[in-house]
């Protein structure tokens, strides 16, 4: 379950965010789910004192950075200082960059590589906007995307990137995206990996479902069989709200 705080929670509010996730959530919980928090880069150091210092069973990592190590590129974050930073996970390619910042597929393809460079996991994300769904061109969308990004990937390397299908019309909309919708093309995901990189790599890359998960719709969405997590963005910056999404098992269980 990973948490993309988006642009919200100064170091203050993170640290107090953060210290009510690790109450809340018992050392069982936090082994069997794996919860990671995606915090603003000025929080990163403030969330590493806490995981740290108290031996957090939470992880976490950055919302993007650059794809070159250092140099004269103002205001950019590289991924040697993310890792220096502790951080084992970082989002590439989310649809508000490539809508705000005109990421494109090759920019993508940079930044997974210099994720990989650093013993950084991407959490790569890809997904259609409304027009493509509605056009029913959403698979082979996704799929394009996902070739794109992976480009000159070795298999080893796929296996470490997290794959975050993340339709656009539902992200922020409160429209999620049924767990047919979602196991549909998270399902061709999986085939495609394994038509390109094989069998073996497809089974073991996690891919996540994101886009207004709440926790009456975790449960349904994790039981389909290609979601392995969720990429929650508004949903995991409320307490109590992200503690039920990480508390999911219960609800099956149930
Ligand atoms: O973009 C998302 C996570 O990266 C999803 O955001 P919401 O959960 O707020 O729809």
């Amino acid at each position: 379950m990973a948490g993309n705080w988006k642009m919200n929670l100064n170091h203050l509010e993170a640290n107090l965010l953060v210290q009510k996730i690790a109450a809340s959530l018992n050392e069982q919980q936090l082994t069997d789910v794996e919860v990671v928090v995606l915090p603003s880069f000025t929080n990163l150091r403030t969330v590493q004192t806490l995981v740290d210092g108290d031996k957090l069973l939470i992880g976490y990592g950055a919302q993007d950075l650059s794809p070159h190590a250092k140099g004269a590129y103002t205001g950019e974050i590289s991924g040697l200082m993310l890792a220096k930073l502790g951080c084992q996970y970082v989002v590439v390619g989310h649809s508000e960059r490539r809508q705000y910042h005109h990421e494109d597929d090759a920019l993508v393809n940079s930044k997974v590589k210099a994720a990989l460079t650093y013993e950084l996991a991407p959490i790569l994300c890809i997904g259609e906007g409304l027009e493509v769904r509605e056009a029913g061109e959403h698979v082979p969308h996704v799929i394009a995307q996902l070739d794109a990004a992976l480009d000159g990937l070795t298999a080893a390397q796929v296996e470490r990137v997290v794959v975050a299908y993340e339709p656009v019309w539902a992200i922020g909309t409160g429209k999620t995206a049924t767990p047919e919708d979602a196991q549909e093309v998270c399902g061709a995901i999986r085939a495609r990996l394994g038509e390109a990189f094989g069998a073996t790599t497809a089974e073991r890359t996690r891919i996540l479902y994101g886009g207004s998960v709440k926790a009456t719709s975790v449960a349904s969405l994790m039981a389909q069989q290609d979601v392995d997590g969720a990429l929650v963005g508004g949903a995991s910056i409320d307490a109590e709200e992200w503690v039920q999404i990480c508390r999911f098992p219960d609800h099956i269980a149930r």
